[in-house]
Formats: structure tokens, sequence, C-alpha cells
């Protein structure tokens, strides 16, 4: 295959990946299978060969260590060398079940017994191990991982433990279980040598997907000229700058500078900004690459200032009110309330919309369809403006919510008699536009995720709207004759 990328190094990103010719919108860059998966720090233990949560005992039937949720186990991560090497050792598989934080740590520390290449090229993968030194999460480490390893008799030194531990910290990516994870806890991680070479940016220029085997696909989700940076978005792109900003720094340890940070309006989209109180026009940060809450923050209209901390507040007592709701009517009143102090297109009240959208999928009266629609444009709306490129999951899931309304509102009109075939005709017609650019989005979503399952199931949409379009055509040719 012709290459894709070049690594390269500098003093602000370290190593990291460059198009190494003109990538097309969709174009594969990378497809790379996980050095190795475990829990995250916080998770629940899991089987060493298919992921599985396990909450009791069973051990694999040739180590009698690694965790294996059945001797059919189908999954293929516990591999012959993992094997042999934990074999070895003394540790048992209870000891995975009481401590399932030392898995991932464990497993990329065998490697240096059983593959020097691999553990070579992981132990090149950034740690901050500096930065780290004796803070909260050097502790939390030390006395999870490192302590435990320690007591189990595993032969390793604190320094090292730490290395691994920030590796895994700084560089592994979140990946879902192939069973559908439920909780956080249930969520795991996973090392990937060269997809961790990616730069951060906050409108970054790719896609990334991982199947049910883990293997991870990475698209460019726009023209990428050669020579430019393949950039990842390490933080959630729906959240305003100060929340992107925060995770960045705390826990990849750099302050971003990218041109969506660089702008108090964050690309015009007013994702952070609060309403003037004494113009109603938009307050944003005046120095958003500043500590966002230590600056001011500045109408665009009457340049009216306020302190960073006054914001601080508001966000978090909006934070508070978006999850204190038990139905729609709360959930409008809670809307209301935050609108009062919130720009319409603030973080806080798009997660507000999108918890609605979902609520409203449960209704069909034609007050409830109307109200989802409203809600999918204004999001939609916002979403362009974030710069997500020709492929966004975001953008996907929204625009088949709005088409799944629109032809739903315009269905039971037409049962109703309130429009005639044409009008039902050019309503079926509107919402297969919008579900081909749903479509379009989804395309490169595995089968087994979410998003994928919802692919396939705007394909079986289109082709029952289709049909229903052909039958309507049929009918008004009928009609003209
Ligand atoms: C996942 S690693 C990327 C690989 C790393 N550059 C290496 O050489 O191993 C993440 C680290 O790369 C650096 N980095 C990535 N994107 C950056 C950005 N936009 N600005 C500054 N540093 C960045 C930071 O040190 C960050 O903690």
């Amino acid at each position: 295959m012709e290459l894709t990328t070049v690594i390269k190094r500098n003093e602000i990103y370290g190593r990291y990946l460059v198009a190494a010719k003109d990538l097309k919108p969709g174009e594969l860059i990378l497809k790379e299978c996980p050095l190795q998966v475990g829990p995250q720090t916080q998770a629940m233990a899991m089987c060493f060969n298919c992921t599985l949560y396990m909450a009791s005992e069973r051990s694999c039937e040739v180590c009698g260590k690694a965790l294996k949720c059945s001797v059919n186990c189908k999954g293929k991560l516990h591999t012959r060398e993992e094997c042999d090497t934990l074999s070895r050792m003394i540790i048992k598989s209870e000891d995975f079940l009481k401590a399932p934080q030392i898995i991932l740590p464990l497993r990329c520390l065998l490697l240096k017994q059983y593959d020097a290449k691999k553990w070579a090229e992981f132990l090149e993968l950034e740690s901050h191990l500096k930065e780290r030194k004796d803070s909260p999460i050097w502790f939390i480490h030390k006395e999870g991982v490192y302590d435990v390893l320690k007591k189990l008799n595993v032969d390793v030194d604190e320094e090292l433990v730490q290395t691994i531990c920030g590796i895994l910290d700084v560089n592994s990516f979140e990946v879902r279980p192939l069973f559908a994870a439920t909780t956080p806890q249930e969520c795991l991680r996973g090392v990937y040598l060269k997809a961790a070479l990616m730069a951060h940016d906050c409108t970054p220029n790719t896609h990334l997907s991982v199947d049910f085997t883990f293997e991870m696909t990475i698209r460019a989700n726009r023209f990428i000229p050669a020579g430019e940076t393949i950039f990842y978005n390490y933080a959630n792109g729906l959240q305003g700058s100060a929340e992107r900003r925060k995770h960045l720094h705390v826990g990849k340890y750099f302050d971003c500078t990218c041109k969506r940070c660089g702008d108090g309006t964050e690309l015009q989209s007013f994702l952070s900004s609060l309403i003037c109180t004494s113009c109603k026009s938009l307050i944003s940060c005046a120095e958003p690459l500043k500590d966002i809450y230590s600056s001011d923050w500045i109408c665009g209209k009457c340049s009216k200032t306020i302190k960073g901390n006054l914001v601080e507040n508001t966000i978090n007592h909006s934070k508070e009110l978006i999850n204190d709701y038990s139905n729609l009517q709360e959930a409008e009143g809670i809307l209301e309330k935050l609108k009062v102090t919130l720009g319409p297109n603030h973080y806080i009240i798009l997660e507000l919309k999108q918890n609605m959208i979902s609520l409203l999928g449960n209704y069909d009266g034609e007050l409830e369809i109307k109200r989802k629609i409203a809600l999918c444009e204004e999001l939609i709306s916002v979403l362009r403006l974030l710069d997500f490129g020709d492929i966004s999951r975001h953008l996907g899931i929204a625009l088949y919510e709005l088409h799944k309304a629109k032809s739903q509102l315009v269905y039971e009109a037409y049962n109703c008699n309130l429009v005639d075939v044409c009008q039902y005709l050019e309503g079926l017609q509107e919402a297969q536009n919008i579900l081909k650019e749903s479509m379009k989005h989804l395309l490169y979503e595995p089968k087994c995720s979410p998003e994928g399952k919802l692919a396939q199931r705007a394909m079986n949409d289109l082709r029952v709207l289709r049909g229903t379009s052909s039958d309507l055509e049929r009918i008004l040719t009928l009609d003209c004759a």
C-alpha cells in the first residue's frame, strides 16, 4: 500500500504524523490492531481474551492466571506469549479480580519478557513522567498499581510502573468492549503504537473508529494536503473550550493553541458564550488562550466586560440544573431557565437539547414531533459551525433523528388528510435527502457499533422511503393520465 503518513518530530508535539500524500475525504490513513487492551483505571475486571466484564473468578485453562470467561471464549487477546509468561508468575487470577487496575499496566510490562521490539516501541511513547512526579495521579498509581504489584512479588521498580502508567494515561484510547458497555466502569482502554502519534487539534482532520476486534481505522475527514499534520481530537468536541482545555492540561500535559481554542467565539459557534446582561448580545472570553475563568469576558456588541469567575459560577450552577428533570416538561422548564444566562448555542444547552431529542423519540404526537424537528435543526446548525469535517458521527446521528421526525410528521399529516399526495411525496423526498446526508457521515462506522447499527437502520429506512415515494409517483402519474 502507498505510504499515507510519515513520522516527524518537533519541540511542541514530540513525534507526530504528517500526510505523505494528498488525502481525499474518507481516504484510509491507517489501520492498526491494539498492542494491548485492558480496563480503565477505575474499571471492573475483564476476560483477558474477549474483554467480557467478569465479577467472579474463572481462569485460563492453560496458564491458570489470566481471567477467562469460558473455555469456549472466542476472543483472541490473550496470546500464547502472554499465557506462557503469566504461567511462570506467582500472581493468581483472583488478584486481577481484586485489583483490576493492574491488568493493563501488567499486560504492558509482560511485553518486556516476550516482545522486546514492541516493548521498546511502547517505552518510546510520551509518559510525561517529570510533570507527573509526586502529583495526585502519581500517588493513585503508586497505591493502586505499584504497591499491589510489589505485594504480588512482581519484579519491577516504581519508576518503571509510573512510566507505564504515564504512557497509558497520555496515549491510550477509550475503546468500547465487545459487549455494549452500560456503565463507565465497563469501558476499556487500548494502546495503539502508531495511532498514538497523532497530535491533537480541536478541529481534527481525521475520523477514527474501532471495530469489534478492536482494530482501529483512521480516515481523513476532509481533504488533507501532503505535508499537513494529521490531527485527532483528544478531547470531547462538543464541550466548550474551558472543559476541553482543562482535560488536555490535566491529562495530556499541554495547553492547546488550535484555531478553535484561540477564538473566544469558538469559530463563531458561540459554544461557550453567555448572554450580555446589558444588550442581550453574547459575551465571550477575551483571552481564550489564558486561564479562561481568570480572564475577562467581553460582549461582542456593547463591549461590556465581566470577570471570568462570574462566568464560572454561572456554568457550575447550570451544570447542576441540566440533570435535574424527570420528564420532558421539566426539561423544557430548565431549558427556558438556562436561556436567560447562557447563549442559545451554549454547550450545556446543547447537551440538554440532545437529551430532549432522545426523550422526544418516545412520542408520536404532532406537537412533540415538531418540537423534535426544531431541536434537531438547532443542534445541526451548531454542529455545522464546529467544523467537524465531511465525516462526523455527531452530525450523522442528529441528521438521522431529523429525517425520522420529518418523515413521521408528513406521514401522520397524510394519514389525517392534512396534506395531499404531492405534499406527502415532497415531504418524503426532503426526509430522503436528510437521510442520505446522515448516511454519508455514518458510512465508516463499524457494523457492530451503535452508530454502525444506526447506519444499517438508515439504509433500510432509505429503501422504505424510496419504495413509498415510487408508489406515490405512480399514483400521481395515474392521476395525471
Ligand atoms: C498521545 S501523545 C502523542 C505522541 C507523542 N508526541 C510522542 O512523541 O510519543 C500526546 C502528547 O503529544 C504532545 N502533543 C500532542 N498534541 C499536541 C498539541 N496540539 N500541542 C502540544 N503538544 C501536543 C503532548 O505532549 C501530549 O501529551
